[in-house]
């Protein structure tokens, strides 16, 4: 074993003074070219093949999309092969990620089909004392695949193909989702750029399981999502674009923004909630548009109140709204409504927002859902809900024994009671939101007594039926007396009328009977003559 190491000293201690002696005695004109073909050489026979991923892009700015792919992707690995590992918490996560530690030599092996690939993790050291506006040079770090060059169509091809699709999964499913708004005032980031959307977790507790509806309703929703998700190929077969539109309409309190918040938790999609009335115009809207991410949902909540969208049919309208007038200022929510349409000063039009669902620009990124809200559907263009650009029109009503039943296992963990049947018969004569039974149900005081929380819902039932049924008593009367006070009008009128027209045959009489004595006279006097 000495001999041996004794004999490679010395082999290696002759190369050194070749080099050397190369280096020195050989012009340079001469070694350069020795050099490039000796590499061409070693090239020629050596069989693996090295493909780098740096963490920035040429710019230097911008992180690689496939750094971070391929850094997620390697975790699993590393973290059961390698020895030393990199600690971090991701930006959008709360999890710790483990990544292999840059330049520790380290390497992962991965397998594919029975190819053996090697993964290292490295980083350029930093070469001089530069002032750079880029990230320092000793944070350029990349990631180096290893393999066999006869496996490079299967490689390049699927492999790479592969670990980039699994590291994005795994990116997906291990972010903590967002909810983005827009506003009109957004101000710019550090390098000045202005910000489109405006961002926060996303971290509504509402399922579907906790909303309250019809399950069978319920079921379809669910599996009419599902499908949409799991539907990429045959949306691409089909020529369509991977969109799906939700029509939820409904009175307030009936559940449509939970519902929103229960899809995007299903999905675990992001959420964009587009303000309208912030967006200055058509273009804006599509740059909103451009700049969402797939896998989202797109809210555009109370769309009768953001936009003048339904302009040709109101001035058409325009003579029974001074009727309604009297009735709207009684009604708080008409009222929101009319002031939200006051402050309107966005210039995006009808056809802005169809282009926005359905035009060209709509197909970029794929799988996105958009959802509209409204209390009033019927206020809408026909041509915004078409199926194609609103997909499912789903009514979210008043509280049924089913919906009922939900609220009642969520809040009080009650699936069977004596009262059920009462408040079934109630729910079926009173109309009450399921936001005002779930508000009667939650227990006021902590440890209130479950039975007691029923019974307040049973009184609250029966105290809004009561006042439902004085309304529309007082309603009844005032319709009647509207029918009177019109019947005594008309009947003023008529006879104001056959006043009138009595008072012009009695004129017309007595012109004609001053005519006639004129004749007579006349007639007397010619006699005498
Ligand atoms: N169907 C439902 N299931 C469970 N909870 C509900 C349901 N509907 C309403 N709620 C409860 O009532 C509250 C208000 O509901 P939500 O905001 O979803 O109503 P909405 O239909 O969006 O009303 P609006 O038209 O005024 O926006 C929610 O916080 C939720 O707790
Ligand atoms: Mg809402």
């Amino acid at each position: 074993m000495a001999e041996m190491l004794t004999q490679l000293g010395s082999v290696i201690g002759g190369l050194v003074v070749a080099y050397t002696m190369f280096q020195n005695y050989f012009p340079r004109e001469i070694s350069r070219p020795i050099k490039y073909y000796f590499k061409k050489l070693i090239n020629f026979f050596y069989p693996y093949i090295h493909i780098t991923f740096p963490e920035f892009q040429a710019d230097g700015f911008q992180r690689s999309l496939a750094y971070a792919a391929i850094k997620r992707y390697l975790n699993a690995h590393s973290t059961t092969q390698a020895k030393h590992l990199q600690a971090t918490v991701a930006r959008d996560t709360e999890a710790v990620v483990l990544t292999m530690a840059s330049n520790s030599s380290e390497e992962v092996t991965d397998d594919f089909n029975g190819i053996k690939l090697w993964w290292a993790s490295r980083e350029t050291p930093p070469s001089s004392q530069t002032i750079s506006w880029g990230p320092r040079e000793a944070d350029k770090r990349f990631f180096t695949l290893t393999f066999h060059r006869k496996h490079r169509q299967l490689i390049c091809d699927h492999y790479l193909k592969h670990v980039l699709e699994q590291g994005k999964a795994i990116t997906i499913k291990e972010r903590r989702r967002k909810l983005f708004t827009n506003s009109k005032g957004n101000e710019g980031d550090y390098y000045g750029r202005r910000r489109l959307w405006s961002e926060v977790v996303f971290d509504h507790p509402a399922t579907f399981q906790t909303l309250a509806m019809d399950p069978v309703k319920k079921q379809d929703i669910i599996h009419d999502l599902i499908n949409f998700s799991e539907s990429k190929d045959y949306y691409k077969s089909v020529g369509k674009a991977w969109k799906r539109g939700y029509l939820l309409y409904g009175p307030p309190g009936t559940g449509k923004s939970t519902m929103i918040a229960a899809m995007a938790n299903l999905l675990e999609y992001d959420v964009y909630d587009l303000e309208l009335t912030a967006v200055k115009d058509n273009t804006e809207l599509r740059k909103l548009l451009i700049d969402t991410s797939g896998k989202s949902i797109i809210v555009i909540e109370d769309i009768d109140c953001s936009l003048e969208l339904t302009g040709q049919r109101e001035k058409n309208n325009k003579d029974g709204e001074e009727d309604k007038k009297k009735d709207e200022e009684k009604d708080p929510v008409k009222e929101k409504l009319k002031k939200m349409e006051e402050k309107k000063t966005s210039e995006v039009t009808l056809s802005g927002l169809l282009n926005f669902i359905d035009g060209l620009w709509s197909a970029c990124g794929g799988e996105r859902i958009i959802v509209f809200t409204t209390n009033y559907v019927e206020k809408l263009d026909p041509a915004l809900i078409r199926r194609g650009r609103m997909d499912q029109h789903i009514e979210l009503s008043y509280c049924g024994f089913e919906a009922f039943k939900v609220l009642a296992k969520n809040y009080l963990n009650f699936e069977e009671h004596d009262l059920f049947e009462r408040i079934r018969r109630l729910l079926e004569e009173t109309k009450m939101t399921p936001a005002d039974v779930a508000e009667n149900l939650m227990p006021k005081l902590r440890g209130e007594d479950k039975e007691r929380c029923l019974m307040r819902l049973v009184k609250a039932i029966e105290e809004a039926k009561v006042k439902a049924e004085e309304e529309e008593k007082l309603k009844t009367e005032k319709l009647e007396e509207e029918k009177k006070k019109k019947a005594a009008e008309e009947a003023e009128e008529e006879k104001k009328k056959k006043e009138g027209k009595m008072k012009e045959n009695g004129d017309a009489e007595k012109a004609n009977d001053s005519t006639n004595g004129l004749v007579k006279e006349n007639g007397v006097a010619e006699n005498c003559a």
